[in-house]
């Protein structure tokens, strides 16, 4: 295959990691050591590997640090985080010391209700075939229930039926939406399956044709609220509370903020998502989706001022997690990141995560409201630039520190600092 620069190639998926490593080397010019980077999988076997996805070459690691302090519904976490982005986890950390008290942050879910979504077309009377849908629901929720034992089992099942008649363009669509619990499954292959099953039935029913059936990630029926309070005096004064509540009234009033002010609350949010080997791409849908769910978008949380003068801090979104299925029991860390978080339960792990992103949003927005996000972060990102730069060692923490007392963050002077100190010999032992 040397020397052939086609994309084109047959049946890829059914050659052995080794061949197909071989292949992408072919194509890609890779030298021996990229290839021998490929090939270490670090703390992922390459059978478990090549069993969660296909076309499977290697293996990626991200660094996975444990944001501390956070107090949730009175218990204490260690919370797992992977992210690639300095910073984060040290404002998170500083966020939760700050919420300890009174119990620490509030967190609390709506329950693990996903909906499946059934597009049913062709109908001259949707509103009419809308009445019989809803009238057949508990012959519809029995075949749901009859393909998922386990999850009725686990106190599981599909629980309802709703039905909405859309209107489009290419003519009327009746969207039956199947309620199903999924206790602590992130529940996409569940719903999925269930809402396969009903469909010929939803045919009968209404004499129509059914096209989509798909979870959907809009789980709004399965959301977190996190809220705090955090007092004046552990943040500066109300000069400060103030100045969170007018960042807050920024991103709702704009949503170009309020999609920074977002990624900023999906900073923590994802991260342990990352860890605990969720579907962040849901997670991720069903959050902006929500943000947008009044017609304009908006910011997920809310930041007021208390009577007292402190500050509260609210967060609602939906958090579509599971601790059972998916990769969450597959992929190795996953599973110990789970038993250092130590949650008994999808929701739980909801409350978690939600608790995370407020607490995330109160940092980015405290350090943008007083002496701006580059005095924290950069510092952070320097250790970086200096070890992008060459520095290890002492080294490191010495260029660190003339970058930051000098105020001039950036990789050119980490490798002039890096080049000059080396020569006058500070030492590069770990
Ligand atoms: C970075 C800090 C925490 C420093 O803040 P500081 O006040 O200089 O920190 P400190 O030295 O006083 O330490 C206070 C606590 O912070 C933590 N901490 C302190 N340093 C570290 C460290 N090296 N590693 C780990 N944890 C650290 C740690 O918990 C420590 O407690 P202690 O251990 O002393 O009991 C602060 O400046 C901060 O929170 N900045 C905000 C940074 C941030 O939000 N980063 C997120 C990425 S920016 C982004 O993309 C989101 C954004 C901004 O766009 C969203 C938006 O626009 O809304
Ligand atoms: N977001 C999306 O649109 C889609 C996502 N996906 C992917 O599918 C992944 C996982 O799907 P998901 O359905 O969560 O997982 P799985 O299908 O892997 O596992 C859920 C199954 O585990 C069994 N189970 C046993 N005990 C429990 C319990 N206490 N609570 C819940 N289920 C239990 C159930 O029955 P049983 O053992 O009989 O199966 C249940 O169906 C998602 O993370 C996602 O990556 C897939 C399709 C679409």
């Amino acid at each position: 295959m040397s020397g052939t620069k086609t994309s084109r190639i047959p049946e890829f998926y059914k050659r052995s990691i080794e061949e197909r490593l071989k292949i992408v080397a072919d194509f890609a010019g890779l030298t021996e050591d990229e290839v021998k980077l490929l090939k270490n999988f670090g703390n992922l076997d390459p059978k478990i590997a090549d069993s969660m996805i296909e076309n499977v070459i290697g293996a990626m690691s991200y660094p996975l640090a444990v944001a501390v302090n956070f107090l949730i519904n009175g218990k204490d976490y260690l919370v797992p985080m992977v992210i690639e982005e300095a910073s984060v986890v040290a404002a998170a950390s500083n966020a939760a010391r700050v919420m300890r008290r009174n119990g620490g942050i509030r967190s609390i879910t709506t329950g693990s209700l996903m909906i499946g979504q059934i597009q049913v077309v062709g109908l001259s009377d949707p509103w009419y075939k809308r009445m019989l849908v809803l009238e057949h629901k508990d012959e519809i929720l029995s075949k749901a229930n009859e393909v998922d034992p386990a999850l009725v089992k686990a106190g599981g099942g599909a629980r309802d039926v709703e039905a909405r008649v859309v209107e489009h363009s290419t003519g009327p669509m009746l969207i039956v939406h199947l309620i199903v619990d999924v206790k602590d499954a992130m529940g996409a292959n569940a719903v999925n399956t269930m809402a396969e099953k009903v469909s010929p039935l939803i045919e009968r029913i209404t004499g129509g044709r059914v096209l989509l059936r798909i979870i959907s990630n809009l789980a709004d029926k399965r959301l977190v609220r996190s809220y705090v309070k955090v007092y004046k005096e552990d943040i500066g004064g109300e000069e400060v509370v103030d100045g969170i509540v007018s960042a807050w009234a920024f991103a709702a009033a704009d949503p170009y903020r309020a999609a920074t002010h977002n990624k900023g609350i999906m900073n923590g949010v994802i991260a342990v998502a990352l860890a605990t080997a969720q579907d962040h791409r849901a997670i991720e849908a069903g959050a902006h989706a929500y943000a947008a769910r009044n017609g304009r978008y908006e910011p997920l949380s809310r930041w007021e001022k208390d009577s007292d003068g402190n500050l509260v801090g609210s967060l609602e979104m939906p958090m579509a997690v599971g601790t059972i299925g998916g990769a969450t029991k597959v992929h190795p860390v996953a599973k110990v990141a789970l038993k250092i978080l130590g949650v008994k339960s999808a929701n739980e792990l909801a409350e978690v995560m939600g608790a995370v992103g407020l607490a995330q949003n109160f940092a980015a927005l405290r350090a943008l409201a007083t002496e701006g996000i580059q005095r924290g972060h950069m510092r952070l990102h320097a250790r970086n630039l200096a070890i992008m730069a060459g520095a290890s060692g002492d080294l490191v923490d010495k260029v660190v520190e003339i970058m930051v007392s000098e105020g001039k963050i950036n990789f050119a002077y980490a490798q002039e600092l890096v080049e000059k100190l080396s020569k006058e010999g500070v030492a590069d032992k770990k």
